[in-house]
């Protein structure tokens, strides 16, 4: 039996795209928070040694966590972008002594589909490059021209062979020491991150793509709060049956 695992889950967000009138991670999902859900995933998993939140600076809304005082969630402040507040989160469990060489997960606290079937999958996947949720594409992915262009809509540059083409999800899982080192050096070469995944290849790194699931949606725009809810439902009646 492995080690169990360490997951950072950055929530430190505004969700400004949500439209809301609190941070996304903050809105009832089926009656709970999207975060307390998040954090529940992993909570009740066998494999999870624990969880530490990255939280917005000022933050009002975690006392009201049904985890808030759970022994096996840490809180932290974020940073100002979600690469910033992932670093801080290795950084604390450094604090902790968790070993450099454990891997680690990080999950956006935006998505609280998550199964255990697919986390599992993700905790079980053996790879000395690390590894990530991800999901073919399912559309003809088209890359658009220089966006300096002055034309009124954006124009068709060319068409990606989509048999190559996969959406990342998280979890994403890396050794603490070589994700740590891999943000600190993509935030001195001035390079943005979104993922901890980009981090890694500009490291040389080659991650393993381990199917994801539909289901394991980021909340991100106002409608994908009702696809949720309706994924939700449906998933919750199919555990019933
Ligand atoms: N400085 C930040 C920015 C984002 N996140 C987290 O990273 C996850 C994915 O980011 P995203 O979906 O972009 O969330 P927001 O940044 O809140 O959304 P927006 O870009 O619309 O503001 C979210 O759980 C978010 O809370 C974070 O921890 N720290
Ligand atoms: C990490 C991620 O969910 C992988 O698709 C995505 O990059 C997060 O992007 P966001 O703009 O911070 O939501």
């Amino acid at each position: 039996m492995s080690q169990a695992l360490w997951v950072i889950i950055p929530a430190a967000g505004i969700g400004q795209r949500m439209l809301s009138d609190c941070p996304k991670q903050y809105l009832s999902l089926a009656g709970e928070t999207i975060l307390d859900r998040t954090i529940e995933v992993f909570l009740t998993h066998p494999c999870i040694a624990g969880v530490v939140v990255g939280l917005g600076a000022n933050d009002a809304y975690w006392p009201d966590s049904k985890w808030c005082d759970n022994p096996g969630v840490r809180t932290y402040v974020g940073g100002a972008e979600r690469c910033d507040t992932v670093q801080k989160g290795l950084q604390l469990l450094q604090k902790m002594s968790v070993e450099i060489d454990r891997q680690v997960l990080v999950h956006d606290a935006a998505r609280p589909l998550l199964s255990h079937t697919a986390l599992s999958r993700i905790i079980k996947h053996e790879s000395a490059q690390g590894a990530l949720l991800a999901m073919p594409s399912k559309d003809t992915v088209k890359q658009q021209k220089d966006v300096s262009s002055v034309e009124s809509s954006p124009k068709v540059k060319n068409t990606l062979d989509r048999r190559h083409i996969w959406l990342a999800q998280t979890p994403q899982k890396f050794p603490l020491g070589a994700l740590l080192d891999a943000l600190v050096q993509a935030d001195m070469d001035g390079k943005q991150v979104t993922d901890e995944c980009s981090a890694m290849e500009l490291q040389g790194w080659q991650p393993d793509l381990v199917m994801g699931e539909n289901s394991n949606i980021k909340v991100t725009l106002p409608e994908d709060l009702i696809i949720a809810e309706a994924l939700f439902s449906h998933l919750s009646n199919s555990k019933a049956h």
